[in-house]
């Protein structure tokens, strides 16, 4: 008998062509969990504002992208679906879905299904906790298995945020650009509204409440994105002998002009320009796989703003993709 591990992540259009883009973005943003706003408001903003206007320009944006590979997040999900198979054996079958567009979760849960498996671990791509990615992924998955005559053995990756081999691999990533060399070393982290942070916190004491009330991981706050976000930043930099001082974490991606978790990096890199600093080293670990998010935003958008305000360099950090240790996190992450 097999274990089953669903491995989720975000999702890619299919193509970068102006209507697959459109179709793509009308499924993740009329999601609740994304979008949490009323749902006559959603679907108005959604379908008759972002959609249409995004659309084209995001379309540009993903053909920048787009290698003969296809998608790079949908490219390092397979290899990574493929490389954790070869290393959990035969005792496992490893199916991937994509929270939105392909490969759908409907289609991984019935391979699992059809498979026989004798349970399920569903392991959302995102190493920090998120009502808007994880949540979503862990919700929807519920769903469709609520629905099933027999459920089997079931159970969920919360997050991983400060998964060793995740930190690891960061570390070792960014110690081929040798950080000493640099003038300074951001954590670029994706984004959120700071209403969904506020939402999250079942305390309801907590998340911004204080200036630094996300500084540090405490029983309170230990599900908050951003709390987390700072604590994976915090361990990739003690591997990598960084004094607090040289470093900053900051949050990118912002969509509309509600606020979302600050500092934002765009301010970040105005501010450290104004100071003088020149050369930027970036790592983005909330991300498992480079994306465009990654490659593009920070590689091209935020090289060029940075230089425009009188920086030289923005070094990116690759993601973990296809890194023999991180998929050993991955196989620890599987088991459980
Ligand atoms: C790291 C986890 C992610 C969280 C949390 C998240 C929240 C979030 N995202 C949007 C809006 C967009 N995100 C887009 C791209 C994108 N987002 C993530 C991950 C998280 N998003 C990834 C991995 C990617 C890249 C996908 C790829 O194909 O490479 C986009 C689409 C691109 C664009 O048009 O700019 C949007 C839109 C919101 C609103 C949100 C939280 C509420
Ligand atoms: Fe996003
Ligand atoms: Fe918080």
């Amino acid at each position: 008998m097999k274990k089953g591990i669903l491995l989720v992540n975000l999702g890619t259009p299919d193509s970068p062509s102006v209507p697959d883009v459109r179709k793509y973005l009308d499924e993740f943003l009329m999601d609740a969990r994304v979008l949490d706003i009323n749902p006559v408001g959603r679907a108005l903003l959604v379908k008759s504002v972002i959609v249409p206007f995004r659309g084209p320009k995001s379309a540009k944006l993903y053909k920048e992208i787009w290698s003969e590979k296809g998608s790079p997040l949908l490219y390092y999900s397979l290899r990574q679906k493929e490389l954790l198979q070869q290393r959990l054996g035969d005792g496992y079958q490893v199916e991937l879905a994509m929270r939105y567009q392909s490969p759908s979760i409907e289609t991984a849960l019935a391979n699992l299904r059809s498979g026989l498996v004798e349970s399920i671990r569903v392991i959302p791509m995102f190493p920090q906790y998120a009502s808007a990615s994880s949540g979503s992924v862990l919700e929807k998955v519920m769903k469709l298995v609520s629905e099933w005559l027999t459920i089997p053995q079931i159970s969920f990756v919360n997050s991983f945020h400060d998964l060793a081999p995740m930190i690891d691999t960061f570390a070792e990533n960014a110690l081929k650009y040798q950080p000493e060399t640099y003038d300074h070393v951001l954590f670029s982290f994706h984004g959120l509204p700071e209403r969904q942070l506020a939402k999250s916190d079942y305390s309801a004491r907590h998340c911004l409440k204080s200036a630094d009330c996300c500084d540090a991981l405490t029983n309170e706050n230990k599900f908050c994105y951003s709390a987390q976000s700072y604590d994976t930043a915090r361990l990739i930099a003690q591997k990598l002998g960084l004094n607090r001082d040289r470093y900053t974490v900051c949050f990118q991606s912002r969509l509309g002009n509600d606020p979302w978790v600050k500092p934002y990096t765009s301010e970040v890199l105005a501010e450290l320009a104004k100071k003088g600093v020149k050369r930027l080293l970036v790592l983005c670990p909330a991300f498992v796989a480079d994306c465009l998010e990654t490659v593009y935003e920070v590689s091209v958008e935020y090289r060029d703003e940075f230089r425009h305000l009188g920086g030289e360099e923005v070094q990116l950090v690759e993601s973990l993709n296809d890194h023999p240790t991180w998929i050993e996190g991955l196989a620890a992450l599987a088991k459980g």
